[in-house]
């Protein structure tokens, strides 16, 4: 058994007549980055406020390291909130080092940790500025630095890359990384599924509220199909029509895209290229995660037809 991080267990969670999470479940380990993506409205930052504790669940747990949490387990998360929440009219500096004084720690180290932070993620010329003064993406370094000033042992992050230019997201990214190599839970959600899939150990599919698949993208393209590119250059038009378990996606110049059902003989589709002529290629093409969110996505809206 991996040691217990971060644990969503059995949430559920109701506005009104709307239901947004219906006994959500996942965890997050320590050291690892979940990324947590879904369609707008599917309940991420409700899970989010629930697990920093802003908001109460309506049944199921939030734990860490096997015990319940609690308020004093709760400062030791660092969060960044999706509405952001950084007083406009003070300063950078002493902002952050108020923040870090709120959960905590004694004032030397405050002001050490929020200028280690700003010069980090590279808003250290900006300490005496105030936060309004700020562009969008400078503000969600602040933000960021919000979150880990008073150096957290569980990251939750709503949509921290949202907005940030491709140098302000390797920042951010490579600040992410170091916190789980420090062996810190970091989750966080993005609409951004290629960085997801570039950054992530482990991730949660949620749609209506509830988590639909989640595990390393290696395990999620397991549940699905196997599609196959095949190069070859003087087959006809419907070479592959009627291979026992295929079919044609489409064709792009001389390559033709397949997808074969469970248990289809690949080789058997190998063979038949090999008739038509030569083969340049003969490749199974791996879905990327765009195309699992899809495909997770829309199984369930035919489901619900
Ligand atoms: N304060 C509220 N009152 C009523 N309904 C709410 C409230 N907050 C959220 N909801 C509803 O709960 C559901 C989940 O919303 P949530 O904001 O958690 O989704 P999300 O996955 O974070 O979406 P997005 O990707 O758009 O940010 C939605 O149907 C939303 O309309």
């Amino acid at each position: 058994m991996p040691e217990p991080g971060l644990e969503i267990d059995g949430i559920s969670k109701r506005y009104g007549a709307v239901v947004a999470l219906e006994k959500m479940t996942f965890d997050v380990r320590p050291g690892e980055l979940f990324g947590f993506v879904g369609s707008n409205g599917a309940g991420k930052t409700t899970t989010m406020r629930i697990a920093l504790g802003v908001l109460s669940a309506d049944a199921g747990q939030v734990r860490y390291a096997g015990e319940p949490i609690t308020h004093e387990t709760r400062r030791q998360i660092g969060y960044m909130p999706e509405e952001r929440g950084l007083y406009p009219k003070m300063k950078v500096g002493e902002q952050l080092t108020y923040l870090a004084r709120l959960h905590g720690m004694p004032a030397a180290a405050a002001k050490a940790s929020s200028e280690r932070w700003t010069e980090r993620l590279g808003v250290a010329a900006r300490r005496d500025d105030e936060v309004q003064k700020l562009s969008l993406g400078n503000q969600q370094r602040v933000q960021l630095a919000a979150a880990l000033v008073h150096e957290p042992r569980i990251l939750v992050l709503d949509e921290p890359f949202s907005g940030l230019d491709p140098v302000a997201v390797d920042v951010m990214s490579d600040v992410l990384k170091e916190k789980a190599a420090e062996g810190v839970p970091v989750v966080f959600s993005s609409h951004q599924l290629d960085l997801v899939e570039r950054l992530c150990d482990r991730i949660g599919i949620v749609r209506s509220g509830r988590m639909e698949a989640s595990g390393t993208v290696a395990e999620l393209r397991a549940g699905g199909t196997t599609r196959l590119l095949v190069d070859a250059p003087e087959a006809p038009e419907n070479w592959a029509a009627g291979l026992s378990g295929v079919t044609v996606i489409g064709r792009r110049g001389a390559v033709t895209e397949l997808e074969l059902a469970d248990g289809a003989d690949d080789q058997a589709v190998l063979r038949a290229a090999l008739a038509t002529g030569p083969v340049r290629e003969f490749a199974r093409k791996l879905p990327s995660l765009t195309e699992l969110f899809r495909s997770v996505v829309s199984e369930h809206q035919e489901a619900a037809a």
